[in-house]
């Protein structure tokens, strides 16, 4: 079945230039929400703890900055950007208390709702506009007057148009001239955990790191197994970005489109694949989730310790000094903010 797809003249900007928006968070998706609304004439403001680091950038970037409760109390169209592990805790705090009826509560991934962490009352709309990639390239993409795709999805329509007011805020932040494909937020919160999971953050970190180590455990030179496992890897996924997996085919060698056909499967191969299917069950089942927060609740010292391990990894020491040889790889992803 194909999706439903909403471009430019599906949606309707004055709907939400009409409301009061409150976006929750000021990082990645934040930063990039807020300002795309407020240049596209919406009046937004963000919602930020007392001693929030992110205050001072949101301010000098000219948005007004209250606390999430202000906010919240402020605004009659709340954004929820702030980590999945923190939402519970400030929509408890500080977006309940003020969630009157006819307002709406939007999420960029729909994690909390999904697994029911937070639960809405029912007269209000939920709905949630999720940017199909990093908050900075969503912004870099609207100041280029483009933008990325994003899915869009209603799981409470308490005033009959939330779909509309979604549609809307799409659009304010440049959605809609890229895309907007309908979804619903079990869809959307499993296969982005599973995506991010399986093949875009840990099936490709693994994969680098396996290669690297293979390559300089059998006493190569890092340097050369870097390029050949990670720097490459850039442009082999931009001639996949810009036409499939056969575009990188017709652009590489006939000696890496052999190897490609007979040792990748050997490589992503049937044990591979059954573990994938136990990781998409585990977030089904809300395994992960449970994981997820449990270590959250307990003060992240997991995530602390994966992402100490992840840093010391030789590929990163190695890369750290290369990068230095290429003063136009190293963008900082903070120049948008
Ligand atoms: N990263 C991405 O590109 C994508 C993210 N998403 C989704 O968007 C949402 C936001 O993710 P992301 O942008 O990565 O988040 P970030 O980790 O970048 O958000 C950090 C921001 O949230 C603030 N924050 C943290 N705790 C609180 C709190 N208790 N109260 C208020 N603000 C708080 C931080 O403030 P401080 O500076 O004080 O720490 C900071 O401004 C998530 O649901 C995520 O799944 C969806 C698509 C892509
Ligand atoms: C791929 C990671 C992501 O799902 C994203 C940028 O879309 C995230 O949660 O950050
Ligand atoms: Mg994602
Ligand atoms: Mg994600």
């Amino acid at each position: 079945m194909t999706a439903e797809t909403f471009y430019d003249d599906d949606a309707d900007l004055s709907v939400i230039q009409g409301r009061k928006v409150a976006v929750i968070g000021y990082g990645s998706q934040g930063h990039a929400h807020s300002l795309s609304l407020r240049d596209s004439g919406v009046d937004v403001v963000i919602g930020l703890k007392e001693g929030s680091k992110s205050r001072a950038k949101a301010q000098e970037q000219g948005l007004r900055v209250l606390t999430p409760a202000e906010a919240s109390a402020w605004a009659d169209v709340i954004m929820v950007l702030a980590p999945d592990t923190a939402q519970r805790k400030i929509y408890t705090e500080s977006i309940e208390p003020h969630l009157s009826g006819g307002k709406a509560l939007f999420f960029g991934h729909g994690l909390n709702i999904r697994f029911e962490l937070i639960k809405p009352p029912a007269d209000v709309d939920v709905a949630m506009v999720a940017p199909k990639g990093p908050g900075h390239l969503v912004r870099r993409q609207y100041v280029d007057g483009k933008g990325v795709p994003a899915l869009v999805a209603v799981e409470q329509d308490a005033s009959g148009t939330a779909l509309a007011l979604a549609l809307s805020y799409a659009k304010a932040i440049g959605g809609t001239r890229a895309g907007v494909i309908r979804t619903t937020f079990k869809e959307e919160t499993e296969t982005d955990l599973f995506g991010e999971q399986a093949v875009l953050c840990g099936g490709t970190a693994a994969l680098v790191q396996t290669g690297f180590e293979v390559l300089t455990e059998a006493g190569y030179a890092p340097e050369i197994a870097y390029f050949e496992c990670l720097h490459e890897l850039k442009l082999i996924v931009d001639l996949m970005y810009e036409g499939g997996i056969s575009r990188m085919r017709y652009s590489v060698s006939d000696t890496a489109e052999f190897g490609d056909y007979t040792r990748g499967p050997r490589v992503i191969d049937g044990r591979v694949k059954e573990e994938m299917k136990k990781i998409l069950s585990e977030i089904q089942s809300g395994e992960f989730t449970r994981e997820l927060i449990a270590d959250d609740e307990a003060g992240g010292p997991a995530l602390a310790q994966y992402r100490k391990e992840g840093a010391e990894h030789p590929v990163e020491v190695t890369g750290k000094k290369l990068r230095g040889m290429m003063s136009w790889v190293d963008r900082p992803i903070t120049e948008t903010a």
